[in-house]
């Protein structure tokens, strides 16, 4: 399967369409668009929005629609913002009309670009949802842009977790609403345990415009969110977090390079199963015991305080690999985050039942129309392609990018690294100009202002929990003399301005070089890379850009240990300037990011079928909440029970008693299925030993399953029916044992590292167990 998958990933290599589309067709357009400026510039206000609501009205071939939605965008941005927008933001705008992911620089205006695509589907009839990667953002940006929408006759609103139920629909059913697509997923599994049309938040989607396209499409897609009811407190084991804590590595227990697997060794086995009184733990008997001990495992050996999560409040925190901050909303699956609890001997968090759960993959799915905008796509063409059918399109900058991106700099060690790097934080704050240096983790990050306060350089630690103290912070990072240290990409999305947020000092800063940016090691994407060069250099400023690694460093022991032998170093300082150091760190990055692949690949094979399920469950779902499919199922299921009481009802409440029944019904065998897939899915690589591969018995075990639902609704539907006490008022659901869960929570939950390496996984398990038994 990998075999022909690469064999087919090399083919389109060969065969390969370019990364970028090909914008000559847009281009030529832009003249037709200065046109009719003169045109519009005469108009009042009023009639330009009238011109606008011709759009609605007007047959257009669709050139001609993205001429005059453009001419229309640019003069509404020039009288509402006081900002014309530049050609290269239309073009951007008709990439994002056609359907592709745009790639623009940072600070180059994709907000205005996004908006004006927004309104130009609006105007088409279409309902469209911005997203945004915070609640944040979703709001600034739907406020900064509102005014251009009302010039256009365009209603725009936006969601934010305070918002009730009403508000929320208030939002959705605007022209254009901007949101979270954490916000935008649980609204979605809100509404699917409603139990009457007017419950329901949002209406069909439509179009989708992706912002940070590559951060939600590739980095969060296989991030699944989640709604769980009824909360409980859940259960730590506190007993295997000390055994497992007393183990040791190389001889209880191995982990890959990678800090994917950890797994025990025959004298590990032996050592648990004795402490847990003499059990065996890959018995039939044991494998409850083996999942909390695999879930203690992985805590204690490949999850590190400070850099996976932190610990705050007497809480668990996770930290989000891509982003580098505090992920509010997220926890590990339910096993894996008890166990991490109980290494930290802190109390368990709460628990429920999921009740569904969705992937951001499949949230973005449900559009039947996507775009994006970013300032990275490029490197993620392929898998663009791949899983979204998306192509990219770049667009050049307004105004040359002349930012000095220096040769990367390559030390024998951490230690080395990081004296070089005090070092060039000293000389260049000596010149004023400002630094922004960005950093693997969370302890980095304190490790490195710790060494520049004992050095007397004082600094920012971005380490913010909140967006928008974040935004300011970062807004904040260009002003004379500023040096601030930040994880990856905290304050994504918010513009460093030369001179400060008001770029009162810009000229002096400017002449001064700009902003120096630099990368304490290199991330495991070429993309995460540049996004960080991309934070200096904005709209034709000067900046600079550079990047620190050594051959210490996590990404190169991850994924390219074996470093050549006698690679030469500087005495004094270590820096290595062999250009086979360079070769190393480069390969590292571009197994690191191949390994990424396959995993969301992986996963996304998984969650695919889970996906498909989960869609026609839903079809069936909406007939049952919209028609009277439920009294018709009922009605023949048992009929005459179904005509006792219609004799007694009224038609009316009997068929909403029916819906509701039915619809209880259909959620709790969802939720169990659900449940049954997870435990299918955390197990699989156990059940799957001396067999087939996991995914084929995955998939032998879920369909069955599934198929098995809909009788399984006939029937207990039917028994409730004919059970339960109906009168003039409906059911009373809770007598009738079938309450629905008095409150809901949501949440994202982390990537679970024993799902995405079963087949790693299962192999470590086979060959312990061989050695085990021999
Ligand atoms: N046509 C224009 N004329 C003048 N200023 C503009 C224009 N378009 C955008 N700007 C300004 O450029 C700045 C950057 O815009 P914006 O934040 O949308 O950039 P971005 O591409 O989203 O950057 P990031 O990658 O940081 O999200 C803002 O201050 C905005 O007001």
């Amino acid at each position: 399967m990998a075999f022909w998958s690469r064999v087919s990933q090399k083919l389109r290599r060969m065969l390969s369409r370019p990364a970028s589309a090909d914008l000559t067709r847009y281009e030529e357009l832009l003249p037709r668009i200065g046109e009719l400026e003169p045109e519009l510039e005469k108009l009042s206000d009023a009639e330009l929005t009238e011109r606008a609501a011709a759009v609605r009205e007007t047959e257009r071939t669709d050139t001609e629609l993205l001429i005059e939605v453009c001419a229309l965008g640019r003069e509404a941005a020039r009288r509402a913002l006081g900002e014309r927008a530049f050609d290269v933001q239309l073009l951007g705008t008709m990439g994002l009309l056609t359907g592709h992911v745009v790639q623009m620089a940072t600070g180059e205006g994709k907000t205005l670009a996004g908006a004006l695509a927004a309104a130009g589907y609006a105007l088409q009839g279409k309902r469209v949802h911005v997203i945004s990667v915070n609640d944040y953002l979703a709001r600034r940006d739907a406020e900064w842009m509102r005014p251009v929408y009302d010039l256009l006759g365009v209603s725009v609103g936006w969601v934010e977790p305070a918002l009730t139920a009403e508000e929320r629909r208030a939002a959705y059913h605007r022209e254009v609403c901007y949101g979270a697509v954490s916000e935008i997923g649980f609204d979605v599994l809100r509404d699917r345990l409603v139990t009457s049309v007017e419950d329901l938040t949002q209406p069909e989607p439509e179009v989708a415009i992706v912002d940070e396209a590559d951060s939600v499409l590739v980095d969060e897609a296989r991030v699944p969110l989640v709604m769980a009811g009824s909360v409980d407190a859940g259960v730590a084991d506190q007993e295997v977090a000390n055994i497992v804590r007393r183990l040791r590595v190389g001889l209880h227990y191995e982990t890959d390079p990678d800090g994917r697997n950890a797994w025990l060794t025959p004298a590990g086995a032996s050592v648990v199963e004795k402490a847990l009184g003499g059990i065996d733990l890959y018995a039939e008997e044991g494998s409850d015991r083996l999942a909390a001990v695999n879930a203690a495992l992985h805590a204690h050996a490949l999850l590190t305080r400070d850099v996976d999560y932190l610990v705050r409040d007497g809480k668990v925190q996770l930290i989000n690999a891509s982003r580098g901050r505090v992920a509010e909303l997220q926890r590990w699956p339910d096993g894996l985050q008890a166990a991490v609890e109980a290494k930290e001997q802190l109390p368990p968090s709460d628990h429920g039942e999921i009740l569904d759960s969705i992937t951001v993959q499949a949230l973005i799915a449900r559009y039947p129309q996507v775009a994006g905008m970013t300032g990275t796509a490029v490197a993620v063409a392929e898998q663009l392609r791949e899983f979204y059918e998306l192509e990219v399109a770049v667009i050049p900058p307004n105004t040359p990018m002349i930012r000095e991106d220096l040769p990367h700099r390559v030390y024998a060690t951490p230690r080395h690294k990081l004296r070089a790097i005090v070092e060039e934080i000293r000389k260049v704050h000596e010149t004023g100009r400002p630094i922004l240096v960005g950093t693997q983790d969370v302890a980095e990050s304190e490790e490195l202002a710790e060494k520049l306060r004992k050095a007397g350089l004082s600094c920012v630690v971005l380490n913010a929990r909140n967006d928008a103290e974040e935004a300011a912070v970062i807004a904040g990072a260009g002003a004379y003399g500023a040096i601030t240290v930040s994880t990856q990409m905290a304050g994504r999305g918010t513009d460093i301005r030369l001179g400060g947020a008001d770029g009162a000092d810009a000229e002096r800063v400017a002449e001064l070089g700009g902003l120096h940016v630099i990368g304490t090691a290199r991330y495991p994407s070429s993309r995460l890379d540049d996004q960080l060069r991309g934070r200096a250099g904005r709209q034709g400023d000067p900046g600079s850009s550079v990047f620190f690694a050594s051959l210490g460093d996590e990404l190169v022991l991850a994924h390219a240990p074996d470093v050549p032998e006698g690679i030469p170093s500087d005495e004094d300082t270590g820096e290595i300037t062999d250009a086979a150091a360079h070769r190393q760190i480069n390969h590292a990055q571009r197994v690191a990011e191949g390994v990424d692949l396959e995993i969301h690949r992986n996963t996304w094979r998984y969650t695919r079928l889970i996906e498909h399920q989960r869609a026609e469950l839903l079809r069936f779902r909406d007939e049952v909440l919209r028609t009277d499919a439920g009294a018709t199922l009922l009605q023949e299921a048992v009929p005459d029970r179904y005509s006792e009481l219609s004799e007694s009802l009224d038609a009316e409440t009997l068929r909403r008693v029916c819906r509701e029944i039915v619809l209880f019904h259909l959620d709790q065998l969802w939720a169990d299925h659900l449940a049954f897939l997870t435990e299918v899915r955390e197990t699989i690589h156990l059940r799957a030993l001396a067999k087939e591969t996991p995914l084929d018995e995955f998939h032998r075990t879920a369909i069955p399953a599934f198929r098995k639902i809909r009788d399984e609704l006939e029937k207990r539907s039917a028994k409730t029916l004919v059970e339960a006490e109906i009168t003039d008022e409906g059911i009373d659901l809770a007598r009738a044992g079938v309450r629905r869960p008095t409150s809901t929570w949501t949440y994202l939950v982390q990537d679970n590292p024993f799902d995405s390496d079963a087949e790693q996984a299962l192999k470590k398990v086979r060959s312990m167990l061989r050695k085990k038994r021999s």
